[in-house]
């Protein structure tokens, strides 16, 4: 069976005008794994409000991060397929799960290449509804309508292998060797604690508080926050940081639900309250740099931090085309392609 991979992201509006923007958010937010509430409310609270507002305001976030090639975001996905495309030898296509550069497109290109057997690979190093989730149920249900013939493998969440813990952790010492910094923030996208409950599988473990994502648990295969916290005890571990020196946080909330904690902005506050003068910041939920590491971080956070008395904010860049990552990846898909087995 000829063999071809997808590596599917989240996605950009086609241009920072605020229509484009407009046309991706409503897809974005309207999808049930997104905003999981039925859908008339959700298309109230979409439509009615969000959709009234936002994308004027995100349009303008867009327009001072936006390069001239365009997304950077999809810039940087299309950058690392490209240097994966080099290393095998199976056809690599890329789709986003929201936007013009859809999946469907992409299984259609693949198709058109003679490819029966593709590796669905999301690239989120966590598992989320919102993302993983969104991506393979689509996926899967664009194969019953369009492609019933093509087999569908798709990569798991790979947080806590040993092997991509390694290529995170060194990008983050690079980045950092000449930086005398005091303090490291590991900071993820949030999801509403919600989204914690429903990917419960035992529907019991997750109570979001200090012990459970830290207590052995079936649950943790789906639990976004679990993940997380693993992604940062196992660098932290890998880069030997001293208890106190590090912390995790989540950003980009929206809406009123309550969300995962600690947020983002209000740690980078109270670092720089606390006299933290030098910190640096990671963002390893995303795998490419993109609005909410450019601007809600790079910027955003920068001038919080500054606010508030701090004087060096870092940011370190996501792990983008960075040699290390393409070839991790490029070896994880050969395992597979090859052996055709699961990749571990
Ligand atoms: C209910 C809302 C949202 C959830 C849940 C959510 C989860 C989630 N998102 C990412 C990754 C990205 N999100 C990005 C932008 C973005 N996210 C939301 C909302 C939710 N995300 C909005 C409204 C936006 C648009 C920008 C804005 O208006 O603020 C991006 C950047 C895209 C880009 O074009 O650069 C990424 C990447 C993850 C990983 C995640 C759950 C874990
Ligand atoms: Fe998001
Ligand atoms: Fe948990």
């Amino acid at each position: 069976m000829k063999k071809g991979i997808l590596l599917v992201n989240l996605g950009s509006p086609d241009s920072p005008e605020p229509k484009d923007v407009k046309k991706y958010l409503g897809e974005f937010l309207m999808d049930e794994r997104v905003i999981d509430i039925p859908l008339a409310a959700r298309t109230a609270l979409v439509k009615g409000i969000i959709l009234n507002t936002r994308p004027k305001q995100s349009a303008k976030a867009y327009k001072k991060i936006w390069w001239d090639e365009g997304s950077p975001l999809i810039v940087l996905s299309e950058r690392l397929q490209n240097k994966i495309q080099k290393e095998v030898e199976y056809p690599v296509a890329l789709a986003m799960r929201y936007g013009s550069m859809t999946i469907k497109k992409g299984l259609e290109e693949l198709v058109d290449k003679g490819v029966e057997e593709v590796l669905l690979f999301p690239l989120y190093p966590q598992f989320a509804m919102a993302t993983t989730e969104t991506i393979t149920v689509l996926t899967e249900e664009l194969r019953q309508q369009h492609f019933p013939n093509l087999k569908i493998e798709s990569v798991p969440a790979f947080y806590n292998k040993p092997d991509y813990i390694e290529v995170l952790s060194n990008s983050i010492k690079n980045h950092l060797k000449d930086k005398n910094y005091e303090h490291l923030l590991f900071s993820y996208h949030g999801i509403p604690e919600r989204h914690i409950r429903k990917s419960d599988i035992t529907k019991s473990h997750c109570k979001i508080n200090n012990s459970c994502c830290v207590t052995p648990s079936k649950a943790h295969e789906f639990c976004y926050r679990h993940q997380c916290l693993e992604v940062t005890r196992l660098v932290a571990e890998k880069l030997q940081l001293k208890e106190g020196t590090y912390s995790t946080s989540f950003q980009s909330r929206l809406g009123f639900d309550p969300w995962l904690l600690p947020y983002t902005d209000r740690t980078i506050e109270r670092l720089g309250k606390q006299g933290i003068k030098n910190m640096a910041i990671v963002t390893p939920a995303f795998v490419s740099d993109c609005l909410e590491t450019l601007e809600e971080i790079a910027m955003e956070g920068a001038e919080l931090f500054h606010e508030v008395g701090g004087k060096e904010f870092t940011t370190v860049p996501c792990l983008n085309d960075d040699d290390a990552f393409v070839n991790l990846l490029s070896k994880w898909i050969n395992t597979w392609a090859k052996e055709s087995v699961e990749i571990s």
